[in-house]
This record gives C-alpha cells, structure tokens and sequence, in this order.
C-alpha cells in the first residue's frame, strides 16, 4: 500500500470542501486513518481473528465500506473455514481501484488466501447473500443516519446462524464533559502523530457534515432495534469502539 504521508489539510483552504473518498484521499489513505483512528491497526488486526471464530463452511464474509482492502485481507489471512469468500463493497472508484490492485498483489505474495470479489457499488442497494460475518470498519457513520436502520436490518436478515456483526465506529457521547474530554484527548492524538493545529481543524470541518457518529447507546438501540439479540462491545481506544452484534 501506498506509503504517501498524509498533507491534504497542511495548507490554508480558503474554503474547506465535504471530505470525499477521492483520488487525493486515497494517495494517503493508509497513513491518514493510522494517524486519524485511535486503534485502528488493533482493531483490524483482531477482527480477522474474531471472524475466524463466526465464519461458518461455505458462506461469504462481507467487508462492507471496504476502501483499501486493509479488512477484507485480515479475513483472508485469518479464516480457515472450508468455502469462504470475502466480498469487499465501496462506492469510490478510486478506492475500488486501488484495492483491487492490493489484493491482487497480496495473492501473488500468499498461498491460502481466501478467495475475494472487489465490488464498486453502494451498500444500500446491495442484495445480500447469507453470510456468516459482516464488518462495517467505520462505515455506518458515512451512511445517512435516515438509512441506517433499514440497511442494519438487511444485514441482519442476511446474517446465517452462529454469524456476527462486527461494527466499528467514531463515538459521540451525551455526557457533555465525557465528551470534551474524549474529544480532547483524540486531538491530542492526532497532534503526537504529526497532525498540526491548522490540519486538525481543516480536517475537522471537512467531515463534519459527512460523517455523522452516534452513541453508544445509540448504536446498542439500533442494533436491537433491527433484529440482533446481543450487543459486546470488544473494544474502545478514546472515542473510537467496536462492537460484536449477534443475530
Ligand atoms: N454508501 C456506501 N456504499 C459503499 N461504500 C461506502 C458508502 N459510503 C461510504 N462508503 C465507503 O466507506 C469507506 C469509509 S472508510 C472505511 C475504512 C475501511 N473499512 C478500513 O478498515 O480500512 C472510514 C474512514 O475513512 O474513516 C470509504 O472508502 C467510502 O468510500
Ligand atoms: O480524522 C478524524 O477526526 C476522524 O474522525 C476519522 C477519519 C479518518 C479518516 C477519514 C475520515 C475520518
């Protein structure tokens, strides 16, 4: 993957455009969302691990909002179950592009991969097939919060017996001084991993009418709300978390 450091707010913008999964984005994706995401490279890591344990023979995995495949190879790698595939989706055709060229690289490099299909499209007009695992790595929080009820309950009709949800998201908190603080301190983040101040308030109002978090409870409400009997939060790192949501 591209090595590229992430400047694309460095500069003064005489005016800050909506954040947009474009060609420039994806130039430093992976160096952007490592120094962006609290726990990010954690989470990934360990949800090809959590997949392994949900994954059932002959069924497909979903990596849904899969820009640059860094979920979908982390399935591959870990689940051993007989017949999986992967199904990576994303609306950006340059995402699309580059992840593709990804994967196939990853093939070249590694026997036993499981097999995968990059498709460019929009999760909300998918037609899912049973599946045993879908990860939706901060994703949920791109969709209009409108959509996001109706596109759970997909998942879930779609999710097989003994499968999982695994939804990691940006939080928002009610408490008012829990959520200072967190925010605080995920500036602070960014600031020790070389992000300057103009950078971080760029950014900032570049996502903020695109990207929409909810609370945990929220979240939690929802999940029930659209069929899945359980929610484990399994990890949170500042204001970002990940939950297991079973059917
Ligand atoms: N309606 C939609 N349909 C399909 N894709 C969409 C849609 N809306 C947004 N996306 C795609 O969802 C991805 C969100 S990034 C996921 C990181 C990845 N999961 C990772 O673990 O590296 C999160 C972030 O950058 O914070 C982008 O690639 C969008 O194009
Ligand atoms: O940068 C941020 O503040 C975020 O909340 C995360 C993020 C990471 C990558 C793209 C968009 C948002």
């Amino acid at each position: 993957m591209s090595k590229e450091p992430d400047r694309l707010f460095a500069q003064p913008l005489p005016q800050v455009p909506d954040f947009a999964f474009n060609e420039d984005v994806v130039r430093v994706f992976p160096d952007m969302i490592k120094r962006s995401v609290p726990g990010y490279p954690t989470i990934v890591e360990n949800l090809g691990v959590l997949a392994a344990q949900f994954a059932q023979p002959g069924s497909v995995l979903y990596d849904l909002g899969s820009s640059l495949g860094a979920v979908t190879q982390a399935l591959r790698r870990h689940v051993r179950t007989e017949g999986c595939r992967v199904i990576a989706v994303d609306n950006s055709a340059a995402m699309v592009e580059r992840c593709r060229e990804y994967l196939n690289g990853q093939d070249s490099m590694f026997q036993e991969l499981l097999p995968v299909e990059v498709i460019e499209g929009d999760i909300l007009a998918l037609q899912f097939k049973p599946a045993s695992v879908v990860a939706l790595n901060f994703t949920l929080q791109f969709i209009a919060p409108q959509e996001r009820l109706a596109l759970l309950g997909r998942i879930r009709q779609a999710l097989l017996p003994g499968g999982a949800l695994i939804l990691s998201e940006k939080l928002r908190f009610n408490d008012v001084e829990e959520h200072a603080l967190l925010t605080d301190l995920h500036i602070a983040f960014k600031r020790a991993n070389g992000y300057s101040e103009l950078e971080i308030a760029q950014k900032r109002s570049a996502i903020e009418n695109v990207m929409k978090p909810d609370s945990l409870e929220e979240h939690r409400e929802r999940l029930l709300a659209a069929g899945f009997s359980k929610v484990v939060p399994w990890f949170q790192c500042l204001n970002f978390a990940s939950l297991i949501a079973l059917p």
